[in-house]
């Protein structure tokens, strides 16, 4: 098939597009044919027929299967068609005496029962064009079938609803017996094809050629668009130029005396003529002879560009068709002395056509741009409103996730109570600069920052305060004490953070559990010392507890000041800040600093902690005689596990005075067996972790590397103390806020390879682990061995027994005796093998032992089973009802 007009997107593969390709026909035009065929039955009995426009040859294919076997097929076409079994195939226009020929020599003095034409003209360009072409082309194929239809034959032709449609039927009509029109359902509703069907063919000795001749059969239609202005004939239907795409053929030659192409036509039949329009279309130049003409080319309405249109009317478009045509009317409105000398209504309505046609034109344009306007700017307006939208939903969606990562926490926060410049939690909490310049707003201040990020003073709007504030805000301790607060409050966020982390974290959960369970076990009970000077007693429930509190006090004047000798690293911050903490920012302090100042102080605290019992018990047996500083680390276990609530600096203070002197408070330890082994700075470390190492072996791939390859001799530990010291070992962390430390601890540090078997080893040991029987098999088991260690014994016993006797004969003794060990031996009673015996062949109907079933038995009907599941059912559906 040649071009062929192509259905695009996804409606072009319909489904008898997809019926084509599974059924192997070449064109989903094959189904046309086969529902025409279904309809009227062409080819069942046709013995010849001629395919005209056949390519690619789908209706060949489908003339070939519903033919009988034995006729004759051609195809012709303007492209090659691929061979069919059974079909004989020209490429020739069927336009042209050549294809003719063809086909007589093909069938010689057969006619044929069947002519098809599908044919569609290979031209692409406006709809009408096609139409006409496809017309001309239905015309041609009608002319073939005429000289090869035998007398009743059918000719099935494919024509397009357009104004041309009548006139063939016309014509059908006057040489078929029974035309009628069809649009089968595979053809596609858009497209504007239909089907005529034209059977029983009359077969007239003499057909009048004006029949075949489309010049006659479209005649009216050309006739149609008439010209009023003279020398321009019917055919010039494309004189229209303002709508090219209806063009025509010109099919009625040149006008009378006049063969020449191209043609001259004077200014004044354009100005003064009723059909400009026409006129432009029809000639190729307007030319100013007369005197008059010359005239109007001296007006100033007839611009260079309005010449340079007249010279070449061929080569203009819309619109310098449309400026001829203002042209024209300026002329006729103003500068033409002709029209108002005749009167002329400049909007006659022989122009109305013209004129209306370019006003509207205009007000279009004008129209269109004022939409254009329009629709801009709502577009602006919606683009705007969808900013603002977003705007406000991120800011919600961020206050939100803040609100859940406890990061703001609105009102709670002293700043946020004074400052609305935060929005209530809407600004973030972490903007320090923010932060700072709204607190400061409060002061009626504005500051803003140097280079190095400190605050310098730019204007102060209340005169009278400048001066103080100004000393105030300056000062250097003002500045550490904000940003001392600043930096607890983000801490104390920070911590309740994690908190909330921890409490969804399984682990965690369980790790609290167990702690409690060892706090219930350790519980060193209701203390015995009541004379404590604080009266706060929100801890006091528990022994351990106070007694922390007590060695807070006593640690207060002597062991601080030595803790801050022995142990410097471990108590960073002496600094002032903290001492001049606001009472509200003191409630939430570093963790950091808590835990390395219980560190400090654990060690002098513990000869105050009284171990518990149970402790005491535990750490009595021998098994712990050579363990080295273990009362320092029961010790400090049970302080820290009893103490996990904050102690504030103002309540140390409160118990005793000469502490408010002190740097430092104590704060009781949070137990976590981690910062025991890993975090912690105290002497017990190492034993903590060889306790760790001995009660759970290594646990870390790292761990097991390092120790295969110490074992392996890959390294010396002289190897391995060396690498403990790297780029990373001296980093300072003072002054780090925790956050940042957490942070910085998952991967600022040093990446110790892992080897293959020591992964394998950990896998190894977790598989042991997890192959463990659970508690409750494994007490089932130990159960069992009890039991059968108990029954043994006792048969041991009347054995013993037995054999003491002397009523017995030896050999009646060993039998007695071997009965009874047997017995023991055995895993007690076995319930005895009830068989079931169903009531059906043989059994029906027995009464008593059926007849081979020995031992226990029980009768079974075979249709018990399915009663009971039934009564079970109805009871089940009746409750439901109730
Ligand atoms: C829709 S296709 C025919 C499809 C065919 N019925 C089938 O089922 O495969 C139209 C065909 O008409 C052919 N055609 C158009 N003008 C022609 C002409 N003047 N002579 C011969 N064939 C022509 C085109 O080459 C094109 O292959």
């Amino acid at each position: 098939m040649g071009k062929v007009q192509k259905k695009t997107g996804k409606g072009r593969l319909d489904k008898y597009y997809k019926l084509a390709k599974e059924q192997g026909y070449r064109a989903r035009s094959a189904f046309k044919l086969i529902q025409l065929n279904k309809k009227y039955s062409i080819l069942e009995n046709a013995r010849c027929t001629i395919d005209l426009c056949a390519a690619p040859g789908g209706w060949l294919q489908v003339a070939s299967k519903y033919m009988p076997p034995n006729s004759i097929i051609v195809g012709v076409d303007l492209v090659p068609i691929k061979p069919i079994p059974r079909v004989v195939t020209f490429a020739a226009d069927i336009t042209t005496p050549q294809c003719r020929n063809l086909i007589r020599g093909e069938l010689k003095d057969w006619k044929a029962d069947v002519v098809l034409h599908d044919g569609a003209p290979n031209v692409g360009t406006a709809w009408i064009q096609d139409a006409y072409s496809q017309s001309e082309l239905v015309l041609m194929s009608l002319k073939l079938a005429v000289e090869f239809l035998t007398k009743g034959g059918t000719f099935v032709t494919k024509v397009f609803r357009s104004v041309d449609y009548n006139n063939l039927i016309w014509v059908f009509n006057q040489l078929f017996g029974k035309v009628e029109a069809t649009k089968p359902p595979s053809s596609r509703n858009v497209s504007a094809e239909i089907f005529v069907v034209c059977r029983d063919f009359l077969a007239p000795k003499h057909i009048d050629p004006k029949f075949l001749d489309p010049k006659h059969v479209f005649k009216d239609l050309a006739s149609t668009i008439s010209s009023s202005t003279p020398g321009i004939t019917a055919g010039d239907a494309q004189s229209n130029v303002f709508h090219p795409e209806k063009k025509r053929r010109h099919r009625d030659g040149y006008a009378d005396g006049d063969y020449t192409l191209f043609k001259s036509i004077p200014a004044s039949q354009f100005i003064l003529g009723d059909d400009p329009i026409s006129v432009l279309g029809s000639g190729n130049k307007i030319s100013f002879s007369t005197e008059e003409e010359k005239g109007w080319l001296a007006l100033s309405a007839t611009t260079d560009e309005v010449k340079a249109n007249c010279e070449d009317l061929k080569v203009l478009g819309k619109g310098d068709f449309k400026t001829l045509m203002k042209w024209r009317l300026a002329l006729r409105e103003e500068a033409c002395p002709i029209c108002s000398q005749l009167g002329l209504d400049v909007k006659a309505k022989d122009t109305e056509d013209a004129t209306e046609h370019v006003e509207v034109v205009e007000v279009v344009d004008e129209e269109q741009e004022i939409s254009a306007e329009l629709e801009r700017l709502n577009a602006e307006a919606a683009a705007r409103a969808k900013r603002e939208r977003r705007r406000a939903n991120e800011l919600k969606t961020r206050t939100i996730q803040r609100m859940q990562l406890q990061m703001t926490a609105p009102l709670d926060i002293g700043l946020e109570q004074h400052d609305a410049a935060l929005g209530l939690g809407q600004d973030d909490v972490f903007d320090l600069y923010q932060a700072r310049q709204s607190q400061r707003k409060d002061q009626n201040a504005v500051y803003t920052l140097d280079a190095d990020g400190d605050d310098i003073l730019v204007e102060s709007d209340a005169e009278e305060d400048e001066n103080a504030e100004e000393e105030a805000l300056d000062s250097e301790e003002e500045k550490e004490r904000r940003l001392a607060g600043l930096e607890a409050e983000l801490d104390g966020l920070y911590d309740a953070y994690q908190g909330r982390l921890r409490e969804r974290d399984a682990k965690y959960k369980v790790k609290e559990a167990r702690k409690k369970n060892a706090e219930r076990d350790e519980w060193g009970g209701v203390k015995e010392d009541s004379d404590m000077e604080d009266g706060d007693d929100s801890g006091s429930e528990d022994g351990g507890w106070d007694k922390v509190q007590e060695n807070k006090i006593d640690d207060g004047d002597s062991s601080s000041g030595e803790s801050d000798e022995s142990d410097e690293e471990s108590v960073p911050t002496t600094s002032k800040a903290l001492k001049r903490r606001r009472p509200d920012q003191e409630q939430v302090s570093d963790k950091k600093e808590k835990r390395q100042r219980v560190v400090s102080t654990v060690a002098d605290a513990h000869s105050n902690v009284s171990t518990s019992a149970a402790a005491k018990l535990w750490f009595s047996q021998g098994i712990f005689a050579d363990v080295d500083g273990l009362e320092n680390l029961s010790e400090s276990a049970s302080s820290t596990e009893e103490t996990d609530e904050e102690v504030t600096e103002s309540e140390v203070e409160d118990q005793d005075p000469d502490s408010s002197d002190d740097d430092f408070e104590t704060v009781p330890l949070e137990k976590d067996a981690d910062e025991d082994l890993w975090d912690g700075e105290n002497g017990d470390q190492d034993s903590a972790v060889k306790a760790h190492i001995q009660k759970h072996g290594l646990t870390t791939a790292e761990a097991v590397t390092l120790a295969q390859q110490l074992i392996n001799r890959e390294k010396t530990k002289t190897q391995l103390i060396n690498d403990g010291f790297n780029r990373y070992s001296l980093n300072s962390k003072e002054d780090l806020p925790s956050w940042f430390l957490d942070d910085e601890a998952k991967n600022y540090k040093v990446n110790i390879p892992v080897t293959k078997e020591a992964m394998a080893a950990l896998r190894a040991k977790q598989r042991a682990l997890d192959a463990r029987p659970i508690k409750k098999v494994a007490e089932a088991k130990a159960r069992k061995k009890f039991k059968a260690a108990q029954r043994l014994e006792k048969a041991m016993k009347k054995a013993e027994g037995v054999n003491a006797t002397t009523d017995m004969s030896e050999r009646e003794k060993a039998q007695q005796i071997e009965k009874l060990m047997r017995k023991g031996a055995s895993a007690g009673k076995k319930a005895k093998e009830v068989k079931l015996v169903v009531a059906k062949g043989a059994h029906k109907g027995v009464k008593g032992r059926p007849k081979g079933v020995k031992g226990r038995y029980t009768m079974v009907d075979s249709r018990m089973k399915k009663e009971v599941r039934a009564k079970k059912r109805r009871e089940k559906a009746t409750r439901k009802r109730h």
